[in-house]
């Protein structure tokens, strides 16, 4: 069978002065099915924003493949990678590293400017719940808000996956159920797979698939055949 992602035997070494070494991501392996929700679990400093990194194409493996729709992106060189971002991934991040200066509107119109091609800015500012909000600046919205318009950004270029990582770290409790759900929207609603990299195991309970991870290790991969919607699950 072919899955949509898969990791095969993936180290990443980083080099840490003339002999020194660390194996941040250790002989990992695991496999991701189109329209997924996954959640990605471990401990700080277990190598969950590294696997992200290297799925998202924003770092390189130092051994193993990564295959995505059936191409392995660890062959790409610098151009095919920089594309593979640009047109493939959408990146959702902690803090939503808006451009101050530019509306919602603007932030999101923005990227489907470079990229090119994508859905219509103002429909998807609509689905994110922002089409009141499309005109203010990152200043006058909230932090919900603000993700709100991240998520925008992310998918109005259309991409094959979402890539989030802690998401909801700088949210409070009930903001952050609401954008873990509209994530959620995007998997069971939208068909889109969606990778959410969390400290937080009672994500475990909503996600289609749960892979553990922990000193660089996959310790465990978990497939829910019945997950709970995000706003049923026990924060
Ligand atoms: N550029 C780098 N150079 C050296 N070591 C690194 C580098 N990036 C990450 N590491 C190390 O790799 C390990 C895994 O880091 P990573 O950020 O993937 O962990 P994490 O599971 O996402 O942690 P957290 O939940 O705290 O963000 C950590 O011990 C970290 O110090």
């Amino acid at each position: 069978m072919n899955h949509f992602i898969e990791f095969r035997d993936v180290n990443k070494e980083y080099r840490l002065g003339k002999n020194n070494s660390f194996l941040a991501v250790d002989q990992i392996n695991f496999s991701i099915e189109m329209g997924e929700f996954v959640v990605i679990l471990g401990p700080s400093g277990a190598g969950k924003s590294t696997v992200l990194n290297l799925l998202g194409g924003m770092d390189r493996v130092t051994k193993g493949t990564i295959l995505i729709d059936g191409k392995d992106i660890t062959q790409y060189n610098d151009k095919e990678l920089t594309n593979y971002r640009a047109r493939d991934v959408g990146f959702i991040f902690q803090f939503y590293n808006l451009i101050p200066s530019l509306t919602a509107r603007e932030n999101v119109a923005l990227v489907k400017e470079v990229v090119g091609g994508g859905l219509d800015v103002d429909e998807v500012l609509e689905s994110v719940g922002l089409k009141e909000h499309r005109y203010q600046f990152p200043t006058q919205l909230s932090g919900g808000e603000q993700q709100r318009v991240s998520i925008a950004r992310a998918i109005c270029k259309d991409p094959k996956l979402l890539l989030c990582d802690e998401p909801t770290g700088a949210l409070d409790s009930d903001t952050g159920v609401i954008i873990l759900s509209l994530l959620q929207d995007m998997s069971k609603i939208g068909g889109r797979t969606v990778i959410i990299v969390s400290h937080n195991a009672a994500l475990a309970e909503a996600a289609d698939k749960v892979i553990r991870i922990k000193n660089g290790k996959v310790r465990e991969v978990i497939i829910n055949e019945n997950p709970k919607p995000v706003k049923e699950v026990n924060w």
